[in-house]
């Protein structure tokens, strides 16, 4: 992909990029007064949410188009681009005929192939920068798909926002990160730039910070941040809205790591690393092939393979060993799900060979 910068000048003095604004643009005064104390921090990006995809019917499904005139406002005023959300071809007609600078797809959005080619076949021929919001399921190609349709249509000044993926279970966070999903995104397309949304990830002001701190260790180059000048009367996301003084206090205290060279020093480490990975393997290498001798007895004695009383015992035993010495519990468990799942998997295709 041959990408252009999505602001002129963006080098990496000005990491991180910094999009702010209140969740949904509410009344023409909220908008104005957000926008002018957010420009009075050095904010440059104004967010506002238009249309709001609600979950149920009934919510605030946001002002509609009687808010961009607010947006217009706030760009003659304060002389920030404004960037909001857009989920059909109306949408971003409306966005476009109002002078909006940036458009962002959410996740909702993202996870549908129809919507997105509808929106990439209005943006044919506009030159506009694009935010694509990880779609809510942890799914990297359909993240890359939803790039990838923008992009055929022209667009090339596009970048990516990560906001976490929904989950059924109960967690600290709205919508967990799940930093590989990213992670993977930024292997896979080393030029774009991502941007982390830690209020929908967190769902919570407390842990803002945190998230925003993180996402920069791991040299993302952006930060969307929804901020509201009176958060507790917000009319959507009140609990994870920070007023425009929060938001400055938390960017002064963010870390920008700049250094991106490997140094000499790290390379004596970084051999030992390369080193222990050396040794995983061969270990790895050695149970899967025991438990391939397991599989062929098991196949001359007519036993099964899953055998649910031996693996909830390592399990157990495993996990209680590792967090003794210091390693993370939940981190033992996924992988020895995954070795347990190569394993049987390794010997039901033994099983299922016919000689
Ligand atoms: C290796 C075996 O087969 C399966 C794989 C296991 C493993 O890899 O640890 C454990 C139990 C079984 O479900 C076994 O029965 O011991």
């Amino acid at each position: 992909m041959e990408l252009k910068p999505i602001f002129e000048p963006m080098t990496e003095e000005s990491r991180p990029l910094v999009i702010a604004g209140p969740c949904s643009a509410e009344t023409e005064e909220q908008t104005l007064t957000t926008a002018h104390q957010l420009a009075d921090k050095g904010i440059q990006i104004f967010r506002a949410g238009i249309w709001k995809p609600r979950t149920k019917p009934g919510g605030f499904e946001g002002v509609g188009s009687v808010g961009l005139p607010w947006l217009k406002r706030v760009k003659q005023e304060t002389g920030m681009l404004t960037a909001i959300e857009v989920a059909t071809a109306k949408h971003v007609y409306e966005a476009l005929k109002y002078g909006i600078d940036i458009l962002w797809i959410g996740a909702r959005t993202t996870a549908n192939p129809f919507a997105v080619q509808e929106i990439a076949d209005v943006l044919e021929g506009v030159d506009v920068p694009v935010l694509i919001k990880n779609p809510v399921n942890p799914d990297v190609d359909l993240w890359i798909g939803a790039i990838e349709r923008v992009y055929n249509a022209g667009i090339r000044r596009l970048a990516v926002i990560h906001r976490g993926f929904s989950t059924y279970d109960k967690s600290v966070y709205r919508n967990i990160p799940q930093w590989h999903i990213p992670i993977e995104l930024r292997r896979r397309m080393p030029e774009m730039p991502i941007i982390c949304d830690p209020s929908h990830i967190g769902g919570r002001r407390e842990l803002i910070a945190s998230i925003s701190q993180q996402a920069l260790d791991l040299q993302f180059e952006g930060l969307i941040i929804e901020s509201h000048c009176n958060p507790d009367e917000a009319w959507s996301d009140k609990n994870q809205q920070i007023t425009p003084d929060v938001l400055e206090h938390i960017l002064q205290h963010l870390v920008v790591r700049k250094m991106n060279q490997t140094t000499e020093d790290l390379s004596v480490l970084r051999h030992q690393i390369d080193d222990l990975d050396n040794q995983l393997l061969e270990v790895l290498a050695k149970r899967f092939r025991v438990s391939r001798e397991i599989g062929t007895y098991k196949k001359e004695h007519g036993m099964p393979v899953l055998q649910t009383v031996r693996y909830d015992e390592i399990l157990h035993n495993r996990i209680s060993q590792a967090q003794s010495i210091g390693i993370n519990g939940e981190f033992m468990k996924n992988i020895l799900e995954a070795i347990h799942e190569e394993s049987v998997r390794v010997q039901l295709e033994l099983m299922n060979k016919s000689e």
